[in-house]
């Protein structure tokens, strides 16, 4: 096992990663302050690996709540559903809750820990690769909106993240490269060493091979950590991690929730956004190349879904976080391997770019 650690002074928390971690009480249990606890998982997740986990809770008292899945369930009116259950079986300040599943279960039942009573403590059990090397780490907990992804949340740090690499066993092939999008970012926006080693090992990553998985994972928390102890709150650097997102999650809502995966549509967004630094004169051409090809190389899409058009994609990313006094500031990269954060761009030269890639995508 190879634990990391997230330092952020008294919330830090430790990242253990390794091949059965599930059913491992002495992983969580120091973590745990009362004696009730809370899983929340979803009608996939839970047939798959609801009984392992809450072997590790045996000397707790445990119950569990089964969430719909998918994105488009990922919003307020089924978050109720877990306060329903806290309500209903009396579960007090000292409660935990525990989430175990991907990304979605991962952002709702942090939200959940961050409101209940005003806060009670959490622990993220990611069995999704995108939840592994990002959404398990850095505490930013939400739901969706019906007009803009992740609009309703707040940020509340895990006690810690338990990802067990077996649980990837089970997941599909597409949602293995949904995630590799999001470690693919971690190569572009500040480890060029790592970017490069994924060129050489996208194979590998694909095949599932064990040793190369674990070091992906690894090497993507470790990026995030460090990141997330610099800037817990998105006051300035975290932002970067937002690399492809101004434009994925405007493709997400556009779509609709569900219609398309989040590491697809951030692949998307890399592609547009790396296409419009070129444009400013910053990436060359060769290396947006480079970085479609690996994307492509990983079975992700690098080109925009037809049917949306690029005033509502304009539109959509409008809605968003980075907003400041009205201006869309973008995550660009002056070069392979280092972000920006920016809104120093012309536009109407967005727009021109945009509506080029979206004749030559459709
Ligand atoms: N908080 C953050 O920092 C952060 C970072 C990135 C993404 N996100 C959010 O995460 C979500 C995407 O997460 P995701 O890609 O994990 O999607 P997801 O949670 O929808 O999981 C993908 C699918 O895999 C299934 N699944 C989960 N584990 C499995 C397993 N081991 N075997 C088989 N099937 C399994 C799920 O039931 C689901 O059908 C989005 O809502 C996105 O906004 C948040
Ligand atoms: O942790 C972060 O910070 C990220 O930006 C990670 C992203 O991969 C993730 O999708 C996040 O939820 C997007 O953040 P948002 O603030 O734009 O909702
Ligand atoms: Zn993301």
């Amino acid at each position: 096992m190879n634990t990391l650690q997230v330092n952020l002074g008294v919330r830090s928390y430790p990242i253990h990663i390794g091949q059965a971690l599930l059913g491992q009480s002495t992983l969580v249990a120091p973590h745990l302050k009362g004696k009730q606890v809370l899983i929340v998982t979803n009608e996939t997740v839970a047939p798959l690996y609801l009984d392992k986990t809450r072997a590790a809770f045996t000397n707790f008292q445990t119950s569990s709540v089964i969430l719909p899945d998918g994105e488009e369930y990922k919003n307020l009116t089924v978050l109720n559903q877990i306060f329903d259950a806290l309500l209903r079986d009396r579960f007090d300040r000292q409660t935990t809750l525990v989430a175990l599943g991907g990304g979605v279960v991962g952002d709702m039942t942090g939200f959940a820990a961050a409101c209940y009573q005003r806060g009670v403590p959490f622990i993220q059990i990611p069995t999704t690769l995108l939840a592994q090397v990002d959404s398990s780490v850095g505490g930013k907990t939400g739901v969706n909106h019906p007009l803009g992804k992740n609009m309703i949340g707040a940020f509340h740090q895990p006690q810690c993240v338990v990802i067990d690499t077996d649980t990837l066993q089970t997941l599909d092939n597409r949602q293995l490269s949904a995630g590799l999008a999001e470690v693919v970012k971690y190569g572009l926006i500040n480890d060029l060493e790592f970017f490069e080693w994924l060129e050489q090992h996208a194979a590998d990553l694909l095949a599932r091979d064990a040793q190369a998985l674990s070091f992906a994972i690894a090497r993507s928390c470790q990026n995030k950590a460090n990141i997330v102890a610099e800037d817990e709150r998105e006051t300035g650097r975290r932002a970067l991690l937002n690399l492809g997102h101004t434009f994925g999650h405007a493709i997400e809502t556009g779509v609709g929730y569900g219609q398309i995966l989040h590491g697809e549509a951030v692949a998307i967004g890399m592609c547009l956004a790396a296409q419009f630094s070129a444009q400013l004169g910053w990436l060359q051409a060769t290396e947006v190349t480079r970085i479609k090809t690996l994307l492509n190389r990983m079975a992700l899409p690098i080109q925009l879904p037809t049917g949306l058009a690029v005033e509502q994609l304009l539109e959509g990313m409008k809605v968003d976080k980075k907003v400041r006094e009205g201006k869309v500031r973008l995550v660009l990269l002056p070069r392979l391997g280092q972000a920006i954060i920016t809104d120093q761009y012309d536009p109407n030269l967005l727009r021109h770019c945009l509506s080029e890639l979206s004749i030559s995508f459709n």
